[in-house]
């Protein structure tokens, strides 16, 4: 072959075979001299993160990682430079709220990259100093009051969801159910961020093709967590630029800046202040109280843009694996509705958020279907502070710079804590009291197993839509039992695996009970 134009002759063939040697080189250290080697994994994962890249590529890493963990124990080394940990009591450790670890690189590849400025937001900035500062207005404005105030919006969802659910029992068509679930929670999470639904529950659609992009920019997302070197030469490289098109969301974006100037212009016409029936209200209320923080239109619309990102998908999965467990056992289909009835919370539908949430069963079903089926299915990557880890029960020293992280698909299966009933198995009687428990007893267990349930993060960067996010479960999935019956018309469904673990094929009729 002649050499390229430009190169001395032989030239491009010794780089590459320089290049062929560093990599191995760098291989057979990894595998023979890495201070990692002690902890086990699969051959090819110690030497490059190739491996975890084919493991993503299944769809189904989360059920390689159970069962590795089960093959290898409580670590495994997933990467030359990652260790995944399924000890649930070591989420105390690695997300603990005290001396935060911080995020790895893996968040950076959720950056975006406008108009040459590489942008964080709240969810993946792996700088904490900025995060403890951002966060404040949230943690202020996510109170327990703040969420009932979001109920009206929700209710109004929730009816707009029930009369298609309504039509579409009437015609007796096929539901696919995952699909619904997820229009409602993009359209609710829509209304209580900028005070209107985005119309995909009315048009039973994926309007602007909103959700089609997000599932995009997951998959590069997802791609990346597993090698982030990926994302400095695709999205962050320069030389990539004119191949990569304008930034995702860019329609979106300046949506999100209309909406803001508008709500703007009629608190100032009619003389009102912000108040706090959604997210855009409190975040301009919020300039009040944090002026140095909340300090221009640019942060208002990246906190609204980040809210209806994280959450949307997390909670319209997490409906769906509730919902479709419930309804495949109807043991415990029964067992709920009784709940409902002794308690008379099927006498108002949508069900109250003050009434579902007091109901031990409706808990109990909640957290089995946030525990076994939780919606990211990729270890929550931290890196090992600079004094270094020393793993318990005469584990190795893991040295500072390592990236560990734990799957909630592996630690809410560890038995310590959620067993002795089968972890693979959808069984809400785990979070009741058993034969013989006292009160007292029940209590502690419950809050233990609630405490070290990885599915909402831990620590400083837990999730801040949690209580919005379970208001939602409650109140759909007591209303759904109350008013529908359901066929399935598949055997099982199946599942997904891209960083979110989405469900398809829960395709059903549904018939009114009354
Ligand atoms: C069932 C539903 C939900 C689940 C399971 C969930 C789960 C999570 C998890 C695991 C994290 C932390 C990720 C990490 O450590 O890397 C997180 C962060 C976050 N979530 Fe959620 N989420 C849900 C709903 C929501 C909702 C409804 C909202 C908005 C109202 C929301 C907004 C956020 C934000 C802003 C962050 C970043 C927080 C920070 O780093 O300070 N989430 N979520």
């Amino acid at each position: 072959m002649d050499a390229l134009p430009g190169l001395p002759d032989g030239l491009l063939a010794r780089l590459a075979l320089l290049a062929t040697v560093a990599l191995v080189s760098s291989c057979v250290w990894s595998y023979l001299r890495s201070p990692l080697r002690h902890v086990p994994g699969p051959f090819f994962a110690r030497i490059s993160d190739l491996w975890r890249v084919g493991s993503w590529w299944t769809g189904h890493a989360q059920l390689t990682l159970i069962q590795l963990h089960r093959r290898f124990g409580s670590a495994v080394r997933l990467g030359p430079n990652m260790i995944s940990l399924s000890d649930s009591n070591l989420i105390n450790v690695v997300y603990s709220s005290k001396t935060p670890w911080i995020k790895s690189d893996m968040y950076a590849s959720n950056d975006v990259v406008v108009d040459g400025v590489v942008t964080s937001n709240l969810f993946n900035t792996t700088d904490q100093a900025w995060h403890t500062k951002m966060v404040k207005p949230l943690r202020n404005i996510g109170t327990v009051t703040k969420t009932l105030a979001f109920e009206p919006a929700v209710d109004e969802t929730i009816e707009i969801f029930c009369s298609k659910l309504d039509q579409m029992a009437s015609e007796g068509v096929v539901v696919p159910m995952e699909k619904w679930l997820l229009w409602f929670a993009y359209d609710c999470l829509h209304k209580l961020t900028f005070g209107y639904h985005r119309g995909y529950l009315e048009t039973g659609s994926d309007v602007g093709n909103f959700i089609k992009d997000a599932y995009g920019g997951l998959i590069y997302f997802g791609l990346c967590v597993n090698m982030p070197l990926l994302d400095r030469f695709l999205m962050k490289n320069p030389l990539m630029k004119p191949f990569l098109g304008p930034p995702p969301f860019l329609w979106a974006f300046q949506q999100a800046y209309a909406d803001v100037a508008e709500r703007k212009r009629k608190h100032e016409a009619e003389g009102t202040s912000p108040g706090s029936s959604d997210f855009l209200d409190l975040f301009l209320g919020a300039r009040d109280s944090f002026p140095d923080i909340v300090s221009n239109d640019d942060v208002v619309v990246n906190y609204l843009f980040v809210n209806l990102v994280a959450g949307s998908d997390n909670t319209g999965i997490s409906l769906a694996a509730i919902v479709y467990h419930v309804y495949r056992n109807p043991r415990i289909l029964e067992k709920l509705r009784n709940e409902l009835e002794v308690e008379k919370v099927n006498g108002t539908l949508p069900a109250s958020y003050r009434d579902t949430s007091r109901l031990p069963y409706l808990d109990a079903v909640v957290h089995e279907g946030l525990r076994i089926h939780p919606p990211i299915g990729l270890p929550l990557e931290r890196v090992v502070p600079a004094s270094g880890w020393q793993m318990p029960d005469g584990g190795p020293f893991i040295p500072a710079g390592t990236k560990v992280g734990m799957n909630s698909w592996v630690s809410n299966r560890d038995e310590k804590t959620f067993g002795p009933e089968d972890v693979d198995e959808f069984v809400p009687e785990r979070w009741m009291p058993r034969n013989g428990e006292s009160d007292e007893a029940w209590k502690g267990r419950l809050g233990r197993m609630k405490s070290l349930m990885l599915t909402f993060g831990f620590g400083t960067r837990i999730c801040t839509g949690k209580s919005v996010a379970m208001m939602e479960l409650y109140k759909v999935v007591g209303t759904l039992v109350g008013k529908y019956d359901m066929t399935f018309m598949t055997p099982e469904w199946k599942m997904e695996n891209i960083w979110f673990v989405f469900p398809s094929g829960f395709d059903v009729k549904i018939q009114q009970r009354r």
